[in-house]
């Protein structure tokens, strides 16, 4: 018997809830709204949200093991200093694509940032293909660029061992393995591990659990996967009570539970009667596995 429980935990609505990162130490959410472009930081015991707005679409943000986060905003890599509420750039990609966007990102475990950018969007999933392109942030904070020809940069992790990233580039429909260098950054050898079914949406947000097996979040799909890489077969399926759910990570004690973030750009209204916890973020309890904690940039 399965005791799989979803419930919404938080109720207000983001326009793109994207980027959902675990804070053991506060024991707290921290996690953006893409579109309405803040970072918020959700805590459970209180049910207390706290946001700091951001002057651009916010695609990620990612702990500084220095103190306060570090964001994708726009096509710039920026620190954010949570205590004076103050958001400074470290610098500046696709200075030639001023449509431009960074969305997903997360820090591999030598503490380098990844993150990858986008076209912008005229309606959810439609926009000018292969204007994205993947970087890192360095702990020096140079920037390596390892491609372009991206369309919806998104989920990414690496493999317990460190010696595989998995990338999502959201309309190829599928999950990409590349062999990763942790002493250089370096990636290579892509290779496609999982092409999602029809039914399953567009894969978007994506971690890994101490079993080595990757969560794919699927946007319009309304749907968690559990995927195995070493089969490239889908081991689990996870529904949820909104379409579009977008991003993952375990958190919560012991790194036990799942949670989800979602959307409601793009619903008219009488989508949203039908989900009226769209753009709310889910928690997943019971699942009998459990995450990793995150990385924190260590520059
Ligand atoms: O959630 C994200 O990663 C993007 O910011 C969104 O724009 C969606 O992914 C996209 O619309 C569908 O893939
Ligand atoms: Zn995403």
């Amino acid at each position: 018997m399965s005791s799989i429980k979803v419930q919404c935990v938080v109720k207000e609505k983001n326009r793109i809830g994207e980027s959902p990162v675990w804070e053991e130490k506060e024991g707290t959410l921290l996690y953006v709204d893409v579109s309405g472009q803040k970072v918020c930081r959700w805590n459970p015991d209180t049910n207390h949200i706290q946001s700091i707005q951001t002057d651009a679409y916010v695609g990620s943000v990612v702990p500084r093991r220095s103190g306060g986060y570090v964001i994708g905003v726009g096509t710039r890599f920026a620190a954010v200093d949570w205590e004076t509420q103050t958001i400074k750039i470290i610098a500046h990609v696709d200075k030639d694509k001023s449509n431009n966007r960074f969305n997903d990102g997360k820090v591999d475990p030598a503490g380098r940032f990844f993150a990858g950018t986008m076209g912008m969007e005229v309606r959810p999933a439609e926009l000018e293909r292969g204007q994205g392109s993947l970087y890192t942030l360095n702990t020096d904070h140079s920037v390596r660029k390892h491609f372009d020809q991206v369309d919806i940069s998104n989920g990414l992790d690496w493999s317990l061992d460190h010696n595989t990233f998995y990338y999502i580039d959201s309309l190829s429909f599928s999950v990409d393995a590349f062999d990763y260098d942790l002493q250089t950054g370096s990636l290579s050898n892509r290779r496609v591990l999982y092409k999602l079914e029809k039914d399953e949406g567009i894969p978007d947000g994506m971690c890994i659990d101490t079993e080595g097996r990757l969560w794919v979040a699927c946007y319009n799909g309304g749907r968690v996967l559990r995927i195995d890489p070493a089969t490239g077969k889908r081991i689990e399926t996870v529904k949820l009570p909104v379409d579009k759910t977008t991003s993952l990570c375990f958190g919560g004690k012991d790194y036990s539970e799942l949670y989800v973030t979602s959307a409601c750009e793009g619903m008219d209204d009488a989508w949203t009667a039908r989900q009226p916890e769209a753009g709310g973020i889910f928690k997943i309890s019971g699942l009998g596995v459990k995450g990793m904690p995150p990385y924190s940039f260590a520059g």
